[in-house]
């Protein structure tokens, strides 16, 4: 498979990657009783290599992708990249009329091997300020808040960036997994390599986590997720320029760089970035400048096509893409968007289809599928789709969704665009991505090759402890955390709907600020909670999966995954929650002794071993009692749950006896001394019906 990196100068029009910018991050705690993360980060950009242009020089890479492998690379040729920018150019001046110089297009090709020698480079020199963060966090690890920052700033210690590293039922439209199982690892301790420490009575002994974890400074921000490229530079049309520009959007991520000039050009592509790096307008604006220039044909049409029909894993997801096109069509008039989506009533969405316009559709998958068997003229309307998009395409096309997806793909038009956008493309997507794209599509990635898919200011932790200790340990972060910033945005990530409703029962108890968000919720309360978490600060979010991918919550300083992340891509999604647009963030991972297989995954992440906390007898009784005020139907509930999820686990779920085993001590953390009893044809539909240990009823 053909693949090249390109760096390309002077062209207002191509992505610049961060490595060619030489960044000096700064890290500042605001406590640090305990530790010696660098807590906070700034990273600026200056001119890299090529600095006598006064530009930085632009990595990324583009591969033909072919399905089969035998695909060309796109920009491989300068001159197409000079007749993309030209043609738009020239557009541009024939709308505003403007006067405008022919840019100047300067390709040059790199080859993989420098980006891979960068990133060793990259790598080399994280380790090398490794000891240079510590001693300058320990200097002033007695300072807090912003003075703290403005003074080490103005000390002008140079601290690097955070170390650089990194059943199947489907619960559908809600994005929570409640997943079939299988065996309990025999050795549950991973072999360590990379990042992941190994846990040694060393450096487990007591701490505070958020300590461990440092704070954050809501005005710590790194650029480079943007490119240089102006929005302004790049003939879009008059109309999406102002709407970019009412949005507050000056210069394109790396990612909206990258793909704008393929999509425009009419590619199928595949594309993954970052979390939180403007995926969702780099596929809504080119979308929008192909209907802007549709010939207008529907008028008068009873049914009109719909030309973009853009499917989203959750509701949640599907809603925030709705708001960012309509964001993005404030001056479009007569281009309209609406959102299908599971959880509302079907024929109020085909009356706002049928008296709106309605050029953008976004839709979950069920309700999608549910249109076009029932909705009358839905699919005459879908055959005008020009451009499909799946956003969060790996999860799309994974199994729980597969089916849908690919009577949706046969139902529009085979001649379409087709855009797949996410954070993670794993390799079984590469292979499939064939079901819904053309042979020649091009894969674009904005995360440099042997660099990781998290961000780098992201400070990640993980915290082995037996399950009778989760809730504890979970209160004691929250509490830390709380008194070290009063601006907290925290969500706490759980296994299951019914485990998140129990954590936030606990939680309410304990006289946190919660709000609960999974899919047991009537979609009313899912977007009423969502708005709020969107809008404020101080609160704290239990969320099931519903929350995992996708959703631009601004501000989140702190992830918290309680139990086995359904896997890898899942963490990194849950994670990306925080540390979005540049932001600095934390996550923490909190999983029992037997769920420590799960670090072999992550390990090349940056993820490090967070000592056990020291939680006092005075918390431990706040909690037992909290546990105690939980009502009963919660607990029995979160324990079927938890049954179900880890029975769906292929490592925990092949011995059930251990299982049962497992979720006793489960049972026994939420204050129960007996298990509750399960109903026999749940047993039965689990596989587990004559498991000692289970109560039947
Ligand atoms: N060019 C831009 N300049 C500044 N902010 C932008 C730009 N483009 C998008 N944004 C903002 O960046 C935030 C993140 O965007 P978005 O949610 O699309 O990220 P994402 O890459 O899709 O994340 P995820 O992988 O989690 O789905 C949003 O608040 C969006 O409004």
């Amino acid at each position: 498979m053909a693949c090249q990196l390109f760096s390309i100068r002077d062209c207002p029009v191509i992505l610049r990657c961060p490595r060619s910018a030489s960044i000096i991050g700064r890290a500042f705690p605001f406590k640090l009783k305990y530790l010696s993360f660098p807590s906070r980060t700034r990273r600026l950009l200056s001119p890299g290599p090529d600095s006598s242009s006064g530009r930085r020089r632009t990595f990324y890479r583009v591969e033909s992708t072919s399905a089969l492998g035998n695909g060309k690379s796109v920009l491989e040729d300068d001159s197409l990249l000079g007749d993309w920018t030209n043609n738009r150019k020239s557009e541009e001046m024939e709308q505003d009329g403007r006067k405008s110089d022919r840019p100047k297009n300067r390709a040059r090709v790199r080859n993989s091997e420098r980006d891979s020698k960068a990133s060793v480079r990259n790598v080399a020199s994280s380790k090398r300020t490794k000891d240079i963060d510590s001693n300058f966090l320990q200097a002033i690890s007695n300072r807090r808040g912003k003075r703290s920052l403005d003074e080490s700033r103005a000390s002008g210690s140079k601290v690097s960036p955070t170390k650089k590293r990194v059943f199947n039922h489907l619960d559908e439209e809600n994005g929570e997994k409640e997943r079939n199982i299988s065996s309990l690892p025999k050795n549950v301790a991973p072999n360590h390599s990379g990042h992941v420490k190994k846990e040694t009575s060393d450096n487990v002994a007591g701490g505070t986590l958020s300590s461990e974890l440092g704070s954050l400074s809501s005005v710590v921000e790194d650029e480079s997720y943007l490119s240089e490229t102006r929005f302004d530079h790049c003939l879009l049309s008059p109309l999406s320029l102002k709407g970019v520009k009412e949005a507050g959007y000056v210069r394109m991520t790396l990612v909206q760089e990258a793909t704008l000039p393929l999509i425009l050009e009419g590619k199928d592509v595949l594309a993954k970035a970052k979390t939180g790096t403007g995926k969702t307008v780099a596929f809504l604006l080119p979308a929008i400048e192909v209907i802007s220039k549709l010939p207008p044909l529907d008028h008068g049409k009873r049914r009109p096509s719909i030309n973009v029909l853009v499917i989203c894993p959750t509701r949640e997801l599907a809603l925030q893409a709705t708001a960012e096109a309509n964001k993005l069509l404030k001056y479009h008039p007569s281009i309209g968007v609406q959102a299908v989506i599971g959880g509302t009533r079907v024929t109020q969405e085909q009356r706002h289809m049928q008296a709106n316009p309605c050029q953008i559709l976004v839709a979950t998958p069920g309700r999608l599928k549910d249109h076009i068997e029932n909705t009358t003229g839905f699919v005459s309307r879908l055959s005008g789709v020009k451009i499909l998009v799946l956003d969060e395409a790996d999860r799309l096309l994974d199994m729980g969704f597969r089916k849908d997806i690919e009577k949706i793909i046969a139902t529009v038009p085979k001649q379409r665009q087709t855009l797949l956008f996410s954070a993670t493309v794993p390799n079984e997507v590469r292979q499939i991505c064939h079901i819904a794209m053309k042979k020649d599509h091009k894969f674009v990635s904005t995360v440099e090759e042997g660099s990781e898919e998290t961000h780098s200011q992201v400070k990640q932790m993980y915290l082995i402890a037996p399950l009778d200790k989760h809730f504890s340990f979970l209160y004691n972060i929250l509490q830390e955390h709380i008194l070290e910033d009063v601006d907290y945005k925290v969500i706490v990530f759980c296994t299951t709907a019914m485990v998140t409703k129990l954590v936030a029962d606990i939680l309410t108890k304990l006289r946190l600020n919660v709000r609960e968000i999974h899919s047991r919720k009537s979609q009313s309360s899912r977007t009423k909670v969502s708005d709020e978490f969107r809008k404020s600060k101080g609160l704290i979010l239990v969320s099931s999966d519903v929350s995992a991918r996708g959703v631009d919550y601004p501000d989140v300083t702190l992830v918290i995954q309680v139990g086995l992340p359904a896997d890898r891509e899942q963490y990194i999604h849950r994670l990306g929650r925080t540390g979005r647009k540049g932001k600095e963030g934390k996550g923490m991972l909190i999983l029992a002794p037997w769920e420590k297989f799960f670090l072999t995954t992550v390990q090349d992440l940056p993820i490090t071993e967070a000592p056990v906390p020291s939680v006092d007898r005075k918390t431990t009784k706040e909690v037992e009692q909290a546990l105690e005020l939980v009502d009963m139907k919660n607990k029995e509930s979160a324990y079927q749950a938890w049954l179900g999820y880890y029975n769906s686990d292929k490592k925990i779920g092949r011995d059930k006896t251990k299982l049962v085993e497992l979720a006793m001590e489960f049972s026994e953390s939420m204050g129960l001394q007996h298990p509750p009893a399960i109903p026999k044809l749940i047993l039965r539909k689990m596989g587990l019906h004559n498991v000692p240990g289970l109560r039947a009823r």
